[in-house]
């Protein structure tokens, strides 16, 4: 792994002083722009797009800038303690990379989600897995070292292709299923609808499909001799509208712990809660599927009220380390980035991604000394944080 994330502050101006600045951007604005130069246009366009008008997708960045951090003196945070207990693994940070369907697609030689593995390893920092990878889930839990890695579930309809999916991620060494619910139709998405984008149709990202034994029972031909019927049976089976009464089931389907992705409402975290999930994924997607909706962060703290002790994983408009400071502080348990990583892939590969998810980390580290909050604790006390 990598040295402490704070050191690489000093790693920086140590390296200006011999003469060498950063080859890659410290704000994500940077990372975003350079990343348009570096991807084509209709793929830069899928990850950086949401819905609608995507006020949602603003509103989630804007959220941040109305809450405040109220400084702490004279308490000596010389040694900040970021570190965190989820599902049974102590993580060096309380940071993880959320589930990007084409990251695979956003990488130079084409297996982003290689490539993001091998920055799990790196740093620490989990990643969660998407259904939708261009390398089969086997392929991409063998680079994850020791950090632990966590498979995101789109619930085919059929499902004993789900069985399948779920068991092979336990062979394969994931430590737990984040189920995704909040996708089980594409929102309106006008930057993809303008440029006729939706790359799985064009038959990327579906090696879990193609390498699947029971999907692969489904076709008349194989994939690798008919893709054509293969993308059109997975476009039929891809994903399920799921109810309340499918919890049992996906429940009876693991004894990983199991993770509820997209709930925002305290009375369905109540639901989850009593149907015995193990974990709250507070999240809108990103701003991708729902326009008209409120900021994820501010949807947070009566989730996390709701989920009564149960770890909240949260994502959805972290832009910075300051972000993530002030997420934990409302409380979620681990704090997720989406296109932030994405980004940095699409500019350096995993030496990319590793550059954000320290850039992250070190702002929120020396942010906790500066404000003299040494612990999540201490940042999740009473009186931390106020809405401006
Ligand atoms: C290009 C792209 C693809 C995504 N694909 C998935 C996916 O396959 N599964 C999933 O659960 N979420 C997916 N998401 C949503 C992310 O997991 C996450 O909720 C969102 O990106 C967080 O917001 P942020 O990008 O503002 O950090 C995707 C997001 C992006 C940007
Ligand atoms: O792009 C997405 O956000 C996403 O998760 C997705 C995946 C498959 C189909 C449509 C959307």
């Amino acid at each position: 792994m990598e040295p402490q994330f704070g050191n690489y502050q000093d790693e920086i101006y140590l390296a200006a002083l011999g003469g060498v600045l950063p080859s890659l951007p410290m704000t994500f604005a940077e990372w975003e722009a350079r990343a348009q130069g570096a991807l084509s246009a209709s793929l830069f366009s899928y990850v950086a797009g949401g819905a609608g008008d995507e006020a949602t997708q603003r509103a989630n960045a804007a959220a941040f800038q109305r809450w405040g951090l109220i400084p702490r003196m004279l308490v000596g945070a010389t040694q900040r303690q970021l570190s965190v207990e989820l599902f049974g693994h102590t993580l060096p940070s309380p940071l993880f990379m959320a589930p990007v369907g084409v990251v695979g697609l956003c990488a130079q030689d084409g297996h982003g989600d290689l490539a993001t593995a091998r920055a799990a390893a790196r740093t620490g920092v989990p990643m969660v897995a998407s259904t939708l990878t261009v390398d089969p889930l086997e392929q991409v839990a063998a680079e994850f070292g020791d950090t632990p890695g966590f498979f995101q579930l789109y619930t085919p309809t059929d499902r004993e292709l789900a069985a399948s999916l779920v068991h092979r991620a336990e062979a394969a060494g994931f430590r737990g299923i984040v189920v995704t619910l909040d996708t089980w139709v594409t929102g309106w998405r006008p930057r993809d609808l303008a440029t006729g984008n939706f790359p799985q149709l064009r038959g990327h990202c579906l090696a879990n499909y193609f390498s699947d034994p029971v999907f692969r029972s489904r076709l008349a031909k194989a994939p690798e001799e008919d893709p054509g019927a293969a993308i059109l049976t997975w476009a039929q089976l891809f994903r399920s509208a799921l109810t309340w009464d499918d919890l049992p089931w996906l429940r009876s389907l693991t004894d990983l712990p199991l993770i509820l992705k997209g709930l925002c409402h305290p009375g369905d975290v109540r639901r989850a809660r009593d149907a015995g999930v193990d974990g709250i994924y507070c999240s809108n997607h990103g701003g991708r599927q729902a326009n008209g909706g409120l900021a994820a962060l501010d949807l947070l703290p009566a989730v996390v009220e709701a989920a009564d002790g149960l770890p909240v994983l949260f994502d959805s408009g972290v832009r910075s380390g300051t972000d993530v400071v002030k997420a934990l502080a409302l409380g979620a348990t681990a704090v997720g980035v989406g296109r932030p990583y994405v980004y940095g892939l699409a500019l350096a590969g995993t030496d990319g991604i590793v550059h954000v998810l320290r850039s992250l980390l070190t702002e929120a580290d020396l942010l906790m000394a500066v404000d003299g909050y040494p612990t999540l604790d201490s940042l999740r006390a009473e009186g931390a944080v106020r809405r401006i």
